[in-house]
């Protein structure tokens, strides 16, 4: 009696044993202008995985001192950033979604979110809970784990399904910066560039994270002290995000032969003055010069696709700063964004999931 109220043998067939596929990105504001890079910055660092101090404080630096003076600053660069199709970040989130799904098929009901903004992970997760999805796979575009970003998606997408009658099966993919494809990805890329001119040095530049951040996922207090216990990659230190970037460098110089001695990773994008991860990446560029370092191939593999980190931080300003300093040839590897490679990518974290 209940199942004929319920739905048609026909309605049943289009939703039973479809999954879900929920691909996040970080988020972005919807528009270059003061408004809203300030609405997307009180949304993104009123998180508190992001920044992580009681809410009293948090809320008296965001909205008396970043949101006032750093949204003007912060439009005028995300003006540079955008292109005719807007925010690099979204472009590109959209137009792997589409791709995606179509390289998933019809089993599969791939969906974009964004972390901050829109489109919102609520919309996507209740379009599945619409369509009577109840097998998810949340898909962090992350390749490195962090509280502040895989975390955080993982904490709000939590936070949404904890009130509904029925909670989905929800698959989280962690990190995947151990996927042979994804470090292909890179690599690619890469060899144009390196086929086209001999770099004296390859710079690995990932997003910066306070040491506190850190300190707080070693539960056991004794795993990272922030030196080189961060270059061997282990069972015990692989939560920690400083290690996780170092085992990205590792494995691209394998993949691309680059020689010991011939490449830096450093961290940038740092915010307040409590101690980041080290080293800087504005502090180590300043020092290539005098080094005899006078080109530089530089990669931002904390990152799938370009966006104000990739594109104008390394693209731009530390090439101004580069060459300030005396360097005389400096190129981003672009991000992935919708190359074919990391659509395979995402297929196989997706299959195996
Ligand atoms: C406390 C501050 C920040 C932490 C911690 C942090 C971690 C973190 N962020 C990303 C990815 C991105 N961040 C981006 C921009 C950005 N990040 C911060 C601050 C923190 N990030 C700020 C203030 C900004 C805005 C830049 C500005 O206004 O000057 C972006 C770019 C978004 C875009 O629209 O292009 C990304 C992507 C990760 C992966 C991460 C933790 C590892
Ligand atoms: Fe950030
Ligand atoms: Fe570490």
């Amino acid at each position: 009696m209940e199942v004929a109220v319920l739905q048609s043998p026909v309605a049943q067939t289009k939703v039973v044993g479809k999954t879900g596929v929920l691909i996040v990105n970080l988020g972005t504001p919807d528009s270059p202008s003061v408004p809203d890079v300030r609405k997307y910055l009180r949304e993104f660092l009123m998180d508190g995985r992001v920044i992580d101090i009681p809410l009293v404080q948090r809320s008296l630096l965001v909205n008396g001192v970043i949101a006032p003076f750093r949204a003007p600053k912060s439009a005028k660069i995300y003006k540079q950033l955008w292109t005719e199709t807007g925010s690099p970040l979204k472009y590109y989130g959209q137009v792997v979604e589409k791709e995606l799904q179509k390289e998933l098929g019809d089993d599969y009901v791939v969906k974009l979110a964004m972390r901050y903004q829109s489109p919102s992970i609520d919309a996507g997760l209740n379009e599945f809970q619409q369509l009577g999805l109840t097998n998810i796979i949340v898909v962090p575009f992350f390749p490195q784990y962090a509280s502040a970003s895989t975390g955080s998606v993982y904490a709000k997408v939590m936070d949404i399904v904890k009130d509904w009658n029925v909670i989905p099966a929800i698959r989280f993919v962690n990190r995947f910066l151990e996927h042979p494809k994804f470090i292909e990805g890179f690599a690619q890329i890469a060899r144009k560039y390196m086929a086209a001119y001999d770099y004296d040095h390859f710079l690995f530049s990932y997003h910066g994270l306070p040491e506190r951040q850190i300190r707080k996922g070693d539960v056991t207090k004794t795993v990272c002290q922030f030196g080189d216990c961060c270059n061997t990659f282990n069972a015990l230190n692989q939560h920690c995000y400083r290690a996780q970037c170092f085992e990205t460098t590792r494995l691209l110089v394998e993949a691309l032969g680059i020689p010991e001695g011939k490449y830096t990773t450093s961290f940038q994008s740092r915010l307040g003055s409590d101690p980041w991860i080290k080293p800087y990446t504005d502090e180590v560029i300043k020092e290539f010069p005098s080094n005899g370092i006078k080109s530089v191939l530089a990669f931002s593999p904390a990152f799938v696709a370009d966006c104000l980190e990739t594109t104008i931080e390394v693209g731009v300003e530390y090439k101004e700063l580069f060459e300030q300093a005396g360097g005389k040839h400096w190129q981003l590897v672009e991000s992935l964004n919708d190359s074919p490679i990391w659509i395979e990518t995402l297929v196989d974290l997706v299959k195996t999931a």
